[in-house]
């Protein structure tokens, strides 16, 4: 049998991604899936994907049938740098207004919803559309985009544009990281394939930790090469990401479920985050 591997189309995931052997990976039959976050959620609930990143938002609405790894994320404390309201208006004039949201995402758009709703105490009306900045401010006052889609948007914006950054907005409402994405596998999974959700969990960290140490450097090269930008906006993106997942990223993560639980987003109240306990590879 083989593992099936959701991996997030946006290259806020590359550190877990740009080192694995995937050569290796193809001979033990795991497959890649890549797709953006609200697909991979939606294939990990319809077991069309066993493993991956996906929305913190979609870990809580399963937390019954996932399994969270442990150390890895992609979280901020503070401006995130990819997820941006663009907008029309200051962000205190939003009252009585439209803002359309990305279908790629599950976290912010509920990120969103509770800085609008909660903190900032408007009401604005909200729908679910295809990411693209032009086409989403025709109709509405203000858009949420995240990953690429923001980065883009973010360069070739106009400055008429009143632009937030959803990380650094969340930081100064709680002073608390944001953890956006995290690494979830199906419970089933870890029943029948133990060793091979072992070995790719150690890959992913092997990724990661060998990221760091080389300061991102290769990748980035690699980054520019396909999608331009500069080498210091890049730098400072990374640097800015926290890919760990520990005690003060689950604080986060869990005032972020208990808000959504108030503003009922969901019907389940979560106290605890459960993570896997793997056989570190040394
Ligand atoms: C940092 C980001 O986090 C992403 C945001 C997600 C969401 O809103 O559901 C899901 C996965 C992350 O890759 C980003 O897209 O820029």
């Amino acid at each position: 049998m083989s593992l099936r591997i959701g991996e997030i189309s946006y290259t806020n995931i590359l550190p877990f991604f740009y080192y694995l052997d995937r050569d290796e990976l193809a001979r033990r039959n795991y497959q890649f899936i890549p797709q953006v976050p609200a697909q991979l959620n939606q294939a990990m609930a319809d077991d069309r994907v066993d493993i991956g990143g996906i929305s913190s938002f979609a870990y809580a609405k399963h937390v019954d049938s996932f399994t969270l790894l442990p150390n890895l994320s992609v979280t901020t404390y503070g401006a995130v740098n990819s997820i941006f309201l663009f907008s029309k208006f200051p962000i205190n004039e939003l009252d009585g207004k439209k803002v359309a949201l990305t279908s790629s995402s599950e976290t912010s758009i509920h990120l969103l919803k509770i800085i609008l709703d909660y903190f900032y105490k408007l009401t604005v009306s909200y729908n679910i559309v295809k990411p693209n900045l032009d086409e989403m401010l025709k109709d509405y006052d203000a858009c949420l985009l995240i990953g690429d889609d923001a980065i883009t948007a973010r360069r070739e914006q106009s400055p008429a544009l009143y632009t937030y950054d959803l990380g650094e907005i969340w930081y100064q409402q709680t002073g608390l990281p944001m953890t956006f994405a995290v690494f979830a596998v199906r419970n089933e999974t870890i029943e029948t394939l133990t060793n091979e959700v072992n070995y790719l969990y150690n890959s992913f960290l092997d990724s990661k930790n060998q990221s760091e140490k080389d300061k991102y450097q290769p990748m980035i090269s690699d980054i520019i090469k396909s999608q331009g930008g500069p080498k210091q906006f890049w730098e400072m993106y990374f640097h800015n990401l926290c890919n760990d997942f520990g005690p003060e990223e689950h604080k986060g993560l869990l005032y972020y479920f208990y808000l959504n639980k108030k503003l009922n987003f969901l019907d389940n109240d979560i106290k605890e985050i459960k993570v896997w306990n793997p056989v570190l590879q040394r």
